[in-house]
């Protein structure tokens, strides 16, 4: 891909074709060329063969070329920066094991990221940890932690922009002798707002700084970190590495669906998709803010579903420790509010409002992080070509204050493994959101299923409590999503569910909905907060030393805010649709139903009396539950 940056007066970047040789045969970690300690550690991961990213990216960036490189999301981007960086600190430590200099900044959008791309770096140097030290200094802790940890001057260092700005100011990360500087998520880090900061970089930046740039979406990006980092008269162009046509030829991994539905019915939809275990797996709930994170967490609860919440406002202890467990397998169920996206503020109108922050963070305690006056968005240019509406104002300016981390970020970057399906269960307001999000699902080459309800515009504001103002745009939106998803190869097709087997739910809907109101969600929100404020605390002080003690601590407890009533955690058969979940929706794609616990129960029964054992012996084999049951759908 070529693109045109004469704009800045930049030169004309090179292609990938005109700068590295195309090799014919599938290339494999081995006939990259890297260290041996490297391959190793890639084998201990299991990793069969480079990705195509990596496959393009590593040699390029071995010759010591600057590379901007797009990929889509879970293609294994991290790993493609990491290895020909770590390999090329190595090769210098070869010929001088004692330097001590930072010779690696590697900025990142958010803390979350950063503790993740920190985990990759540990994993990958296992066989050469002595060698390649690393730290990252995004974490909340004491000024002067962070400056001894750097006096050492770390071989790399991991740091959101501004906190790199901060430590290169007061001197204590020194950059002069500085060799690659990477910016992962580098759409993000510029939606951030983080512009300021990374042009402050770029001037104090060293000549002959490879530069790596790795993105799920670049468009006007490449035309911005051009201009801040390629402008100069020495700079040589970089080169771009755009992997769409590859991304097209390959076999989709990931169904996308819609359902339409009235505001009050996603709840409908949700309590049966969990309830009948409709989808398998483990899930991610995307809502539009955290008022709606506790909303939906505490509907579920009434029907005995456990989840977690994860936002803004969580302490980053608890915000990575719930990713650590999801990915661990200790949650089914994450409800993550997009708030970033729903301010509608990434689209690099944030600055005032992160610089009014940063000058709080360094005095504030672990998951203090406030945002007293949040300045939101005029508009903001977060779309994929620039040719969205921002989110809805309306929706905007209901957030005036709150508590939160504008580090933060779920939605983009984070590696959630093995995830069957992201929900989002409140549509995203722009086409680029929706890409970061399902990107969560389908990661690696495995497959997933992204479901978005969306609110036609004749049912909005219908049903009140659980209306929101974004939803009056669902309709347009989904079409630039469907538009744009067709354009990558990918369909966005309506699920096909049949409602009417769902009649049996709408009559506990109205109870529980009416339970969760505004008082209980407060009640919820303070509460969690203050929990996880505690935890928080612990996680800090054992986050290190005593990792098993971390099991104990859970973030999907009942928050007890809403009314209990014990009848709706069990559903009668009279309730269940008739034809069992089958019938229910058919066109699920891979996503298959959850194996049937009563079958496996049966089979069991079953195997046991072929072997002349069992509970139930002759005569008692009428379960007086059932038989109960069965009265009471006769009577119906
Ligand atoms: N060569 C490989 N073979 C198999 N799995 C891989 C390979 N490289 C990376 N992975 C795994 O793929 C997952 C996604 O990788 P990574 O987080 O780097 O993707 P990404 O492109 O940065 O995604 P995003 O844009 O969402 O941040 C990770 O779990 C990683 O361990």
């Amino acid at each position: 891909m070529k693109r045109k940056l004469n704009e800045h007066d930049v030169p004309e970047p090179a292609t990938e074709a005109e700068t590295s040789k195309t090799t014919q045969t599938k290339p494999t970690f081995a006939s990259l060329g890297l260290d041996s300690r490297l391959l190793q550690a890639v084998n201990r991961e299991k990793f069969a063969a480079p990705t195509p990213v990596q496959a393009k990216a590593i040699p390029l960036a071995l010759e010591g070329k600057d590379v901007l490189a797009r990929a889509k999301t879970g293609s294994g981007k991290t790993l493609a920066y990491l290895l020909p960086t770590i390999n090329s600190i190595l090769q210098r430590k070869a010929s001088n094991k004692r330097a001590k200099t930072t010779s690696t900044l590697i900025l990142v959008p958010t803390k979350e990221l950063a503790t993740q791309v920190t985990a990759s770096i540990k994993s990958f140097t296992f066989f050469c940890a002595q060698e390649v030290r690393c730290e990252n200094i995004t974490r909340k802790e004491d000024a002067a932690v962070t400056k001894a940890r750097l006096t050492d001057s770390p071989d790399i260092v991991i740091a959101t922009p501004a906190r790199a700005v901060q430590w290169i100011n007061s001197e204590a990360l020194k950059i002069d002798e500085l060799k690659h500087l990477i910016i992962d998520e580098a759409d993000l880090v510029l939606s951030y707002g983080y512009e300021e900061d990374l042009q402050s970089i770029a001037n104090s930046l060293p000549t002959g700084v490879q530069k790596l740039m790795m993105s799920a979406t670049l468009r006007t990006e490449v035309d911005t970190l051009s201009a801040l980092f390629f402008s100069s008269a020495e700079a040589a162009a970089p080169t771009i590495l755009d992997l769409s046509a590859e991304e097209s030829a390959e076999k989709p991994t990931l169904s996308q669906f819609t359902v339409r539905t009235a505001e009050d019915e996603k709840f409908l939809l949700i309590y049966a998709i969990f309830k009948l275990q409709l989808i398998k797996g483990k899930v991610i709930v995307f809502v539009a803010d955290i008022d709606r994170c506790y909303r939906v967490k505490l509907f579920l609860e009434q029907f005995g579903i456990r989840s977690c919440v994860l936002n803004s406002e969580l302490p980053v202890n608890s915000r990575l420790h719930v990713v650590e467990e999801f990915n661990r397998g200790v949650y089914d169920i994450i409800i993550a509010a997009d708030e970033g996206e729903v301010m509608g503020n990434e689209g690099g109108k944030r600055k005032k409002r992160k610089v009014e922050q940063e000058d709080n963070v360094e005095d504030e305690g672990e998951g203090d992080e406030q945002v007293d006056d949040v300045v939101v968005a005029e508009g903001g240019d977060d779309n994929e070509d620039g040719d969205e509406k921002p989110a809805a104002p309306r929706a905007a300016k209901r957030q005036r204050k709150l508590r939160a981390d504008k580090e933060y970020g779920v939605s983009r970057g984070i590696d959630f493994r093995h995830v069957t399906c992201v929900l989002n269960f409140d549509l995203p307001t722009t086409s680029k959101s929706y890409t970061h999000r399902i990107g969560r699902t389908a990661r690696a080459g495995q497959s997933g299923m992204a479901l978005s309800f969306y609110v036609p515009k004749e049912l909005y504001r219908k049903h009140k409590p659980t209306s929101l103002p974004q939803c009056e745009d669902d309709e347009e939106v989904l079409s630039k999503i469907t538009k744009k998803q067709a354009e990558k190869g990918a369909e966005v097709k309506e699920w096909g569910l049949d409602w009417s087997k769902l009649e049996g739910f709408r009559y506990r809907l109205a109870d529980a909905l009416r339970a969760v109101t505004r008082i209980a969600v407060r009640e919820a929100r303070t509460k969690e907060l203050r929990n996880e404020l505690i935890k928080s605390e612990k996680l800090k002080r054992h986050f290190e030393e005593n990792p098993e003690d971390l099991r104990h601590l859970r973030h999907d407890t009942e928050s007890h805010a809403v009314r209990q009533q014990a009848h709706l955690r069990h559903v009668p058969d009279y309730l269940l649709p008739s034809g069992g979940k089958a019938a229910v929706s058919k066109d699920v794609g891979y996503v298959g139903l959850k194996s049937d616990r009563e079958n496996r129960i049966r089979k069991a029964r079953a195997f046991n009396k072929t072997r002349g054992k069992g509970r139930l012996s002759k005569g008692r084999g009428l379960d007086p539950l059932k038989s109960l049951n069965a009265r009471g759908r006769g009577k119906k």
